[in-house]
């Protein structure tokens, strides 16, 4: 379901330009999980933002079902993340002024795609069936995360990118956040590609890959 090919990224310095992304490869299929790993500043971000259509690279392509993101405009970007990706970051950007449920139904309802029945599904595994109306001050870390998937989830979508999505998160709770996404992950069949730096939990997703001088190793 996706598939990068010889992707290339540059960004200007003062310095001169920098070569971020070298001619990267990747492939996902759907109901798969990878692990994108990498030291500081090898361009996982990058490479995320990238295939959200968050930027735009210098050359190569992004497969997403067989469609190049890479050639879409501004409005085909944005109408496919709304369709079809679901992003998760190390900051959970909940909304402050809504309860649990609404967080959780965010997504869904921007992209009509509002079913309360999977709502409930999704907060009954995520362990958030008895905090719908707290708002998300009220919430420890590891479940203003679990409400940050579910709102993910929500809108049911192809493909999942999440930015180190535990990294606010001590090492317990990021090993449960992860196994409850892994296992959603699974029952929806989605894909997920995920940074992260700790190889404990790439340890639990299918596949592993680094970033290293530009390339997918
Ligand atoms: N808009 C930009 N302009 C110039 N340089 C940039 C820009 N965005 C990122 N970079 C540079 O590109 C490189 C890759 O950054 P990126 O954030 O993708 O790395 P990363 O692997 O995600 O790092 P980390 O693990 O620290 O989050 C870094 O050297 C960074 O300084």
């Amino acid at each position: 379901m996706l598939s990068v090919r010889n992707l290339r990224k540059t960004f200007p310095t003062p310095q001169g330009p920098l070569i971020v992304l070298d001619g990267v490869n990747l492939d996902l299929q759907r109901g798969d999980s990878m692990a994108l790993m990498g030291e500081s500043g090898s361009g996982k971000s990058t490479l995320l933002h990238l295939i959200a259509g968050l930027d735009s690279a210098d050359s190569g392509t992004i497969l997403i079902d067989d469609q190049d993101i890479s050639r879409f405009n501004d409005g085909e970007r944005s109408r496919l993340r709304k369709k079809k990706l679901g992003l998760v970051f190390q900051q959970f950007n909940l909304i402050p002024s809504m309860t649990v449920a609404d967080n959780l139904a965010f997504q869904a309802r921007l992209s009509n795609r509002h079913d309360p029945d999977w709502s409930a599904f999704l907060a009954e595994s995520l362990g958030l069936s008895g905090l719908l109306d707290r708002y998300p001050e009220q919430l420890s870390g590891g479940q203003q995360q679990r409400v940050a998937i579910g709102r993910t989830l929500g809108a049911r979508p192809d493909l999942v990118l999440a930015d180190e999505p535990t990294g606010n998160l001590d090492e317990t709770t990021a090993h449960e956040v992860l196994e409850l996404t892994l296992h959603l992950i699974a029952k929806t069949g989605c894909g997920l590609l995920m940074v992260t730096h700790s190889s404990n939990l790439a340890r639990n997703l299918n596949h592993q890959v680094t970033l290293h001088r530009g390339r997918v190793t």
